[in-house]
């Protein structure tokens, strides 16, 4: 599936363009298209190893593609690489900071580099980096360092901001500050890219998203819009029943009670062991058949709850289940 959707925010910051790479002859992305515009948060979301990193590092020049095109602000980030460093800023996935340097000081010194900086001392105050700016980076921990990786990543004003998970491993609060100074950026005019394995930050955040597999876009659009696609099963209303209850219930039997009860339109999956998901049209009937149906079994759900797709739901609809 792959919407159309109109273009959220500015004009075009990032244009990728039948992007292929490959290691040792094996593609890992295939003729991938994004783009993302100014004033606008694009997410890249994908299973482990779908090509994301990879993308996003041929689009900050650090990877060369094998075909293909990108552009940053019009540049090509591989020949342009001096004109686009003042211009762009990079959180890398593995941070890519000096391990003997003190926190602040490498902060500091970043900022230094550019002609325009941020503030340090709000920037560190926004992030909490100033419990920890005299520890060196090697001994902060997961989250410490992921605040930091972003922070440098900030602190040139860059037109464009590339984030490879930048809420990874970071507590809620952290997150929370984190998602606050996203959403600025956006309000600011930049183009901000991220990738992401969580679909709330995604939902949240996004005004764009792509879902990535095997090297491949394979949808794309506004999260309303990819909630609103059908469902695995025709489900165009994205309405839910999801019960927590043991495991083992036999869900065909409760889509029967459903078709019963409501029209037969009732798809109901063991979606993992003891949670059932039940698409089709939710109504009352529908549920007072589901509780009626557990009452026949003998079951005492832990929870019952209705409503629509999540974009996790989405997400999993159309890359599967299945480990990578
Ligand atoms: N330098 C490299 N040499 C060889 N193969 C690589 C290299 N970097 C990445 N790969 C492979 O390319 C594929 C895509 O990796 P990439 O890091 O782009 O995925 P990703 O979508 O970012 O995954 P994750 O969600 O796990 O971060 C993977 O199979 C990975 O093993």
């Amino acid at each position: 599936m792959t919407v159309s959707p109109p273009a959220p925010g500015g004009p075009a910051a990032v244009e990728v363009r039948g992007l292929v790479k490959r290691y040792g002859g094996r593609p890992v992305v295939e003729h991938l298209d994004l783009t993302a515009h100014a004033g606008a948060v694009t997410a890249v979301l994908g299973p482990n190893g779908a090509g994301k990193t990879t993308t996003v590092e041929c689009c900050e020049g650090l990877r060369t593609p094998d075909g293909g095109t990108v552009r940053v602000l019009g540049l090509d980030p591989a020949a342009d690489a001096a004109a686009l460093r003042p211009r762009v800023g990079v959180m890398l996935q593995d941070g890519g900071l000096p391990s003997g340097a003190r926190a602040g000081e490498v902060l500091r010194h970043v900022a230094a580099m550019y002609a325009r900086p941020r503030d340090v001392g709000e920037l560190s105050e926004r992030l909490g980096i100033g419990g920890f700016a005299r520890t060196t980076v090697r001994r902060l921990s997961g989250g410490q360092r992921q605040r930091l990786a972003l922070a440098c990543a900030l602190a040139g004003r860059g037109q464009v901001v590339f984030l490879d998970e930048p809420s990874a491993g970071m507590d809620p609060q952290s997150r929370r500050a984190v998602w606050d100074l996203i959403h600025e950026l956006r309000t600011d005019g930049v183009a901000v890219v991220l990738t992401t394995h969580l679909m709330d930050e995604a939902a949240d955040l996004a005004d764009h998203v792509h879902i990535v597999d095997h090297g491949r876009v394979i949808a794309a659009g506004t999260v309303p819009e990819l909630l609103a696609h059908d469902g695995p099963h025709g489900t165009t209303t994205a309405a839910r029943v999801r019960i927590e209850a043991r495991p083992g219930l036999d869900a065909a039997a409760l889509a029967k009670a459903l078709d019963e009860a409501t029209g037969p339109a009732w798809h109901v999956s063991e979606t993992e062991p003891g949670v059932y998901v039940a698409d089709g049209p939710v109504d009352p009937a529908a549920l007072a058949a589901v509780t009626a149906w557990l009452a026949d079994a003998g079951t005492l759900a832990r929870t019952i709850t209705t409503g629509g797709r999540t974009l996790e739901d989405v997400f999993l609809d159309l890359t599967g289940r299945h480990l990578r």
